[in-house]
C-alpha cells in the first residue's frame, strides 16, 4: 500500500521545541506528536505544514528546510512523515484542533508518549539540539 503522505513542524523557540497533543476522538487519541497533517491534492509539503500549523494553532511558520523523512509502518496503513524545521513568524499559540500542547527542551522529547513513527526523530532532536552546549570538546 502507498503511504500517507504527512509532514510535521519542528518548530525551534528559545531552546524548547513544541509537542501538541492529538484529540480524544481522532487516531491515536492523546499522544503527542509534531503539529502537522495530511497533505491534500495538488498541495506542495511546504504549503501543507504552514497550512497545518496555522488550521491546528493559529501561528504563522516560517519553512527553514526539511529535517527528517521517516517511513513507519502502522498496522492499518504506511506513512510517510516529512518533518520540516520552521521558525515562528507570528500570532499568538491557540489550541484550535489540538488536545493540548508543550514547550519541552530537546532532550526530554523522547519522554513523551509519542506516535511511534516520531521516536526517531525524538532521539535525533535529543542528540543534535540537547547537548548543543556541553558537548564541544
Ligand atoms: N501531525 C502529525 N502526524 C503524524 C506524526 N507522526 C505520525 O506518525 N503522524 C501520523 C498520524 C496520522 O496517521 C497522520 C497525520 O494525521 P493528522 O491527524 O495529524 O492529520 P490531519 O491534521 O490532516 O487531521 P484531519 O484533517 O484528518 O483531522 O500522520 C507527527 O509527528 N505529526
Ligand atoms: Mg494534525
Amino acid at each position: 500500500m502507498h503511504p500517507l503522505l504527512v509532514t510535521a513542524a519542528i518548530i525551534v523557540h528559545e531552546g524548547k521545541i513544541l509537542l501538541t497533543k492529538r484529540k480524544p476522538d481522532a487516531p491515536y487519541p492523546l499522544l503527542w506528536e509534531f503539529p502537522g497533517g495530511k497533505l491534500e491534492a495538488d498541495e506542495h509539503p511546504e504549503q501543507c505544514i504552514v497550512r497545518e500549523v496555522r488550521e491546528e494553532l493559529g501561528m504563522e511558520v516560517a519553512v527553514e528546510g526539511i529535517y527528517e523523512v521517516i517511513y513507519h509502518r502502522y498496522p492499518e496503513r504506511p506513512v510517510l512523515v516529512l518533518a520540516y524545521r520552521c521558525r515562528w513568524l507570528a500570532g499568538e499559540l491557540q489550541e484550535l484542533d489540538v488536545a493540548g500542547h508543550c514547550w519541552t527542551p530537546p532532550e526530554l522529547v523522547t519522554s513523551f508518549a509519542l506516535l511511534p513513527a516520531d521516536l526517531p526523530l525524538a532521539e535525533r532532536l535529543a542528540r543534535e539540539f540537547g547537548n548543543a552546549h556541553s558537548s564541544c570538546v
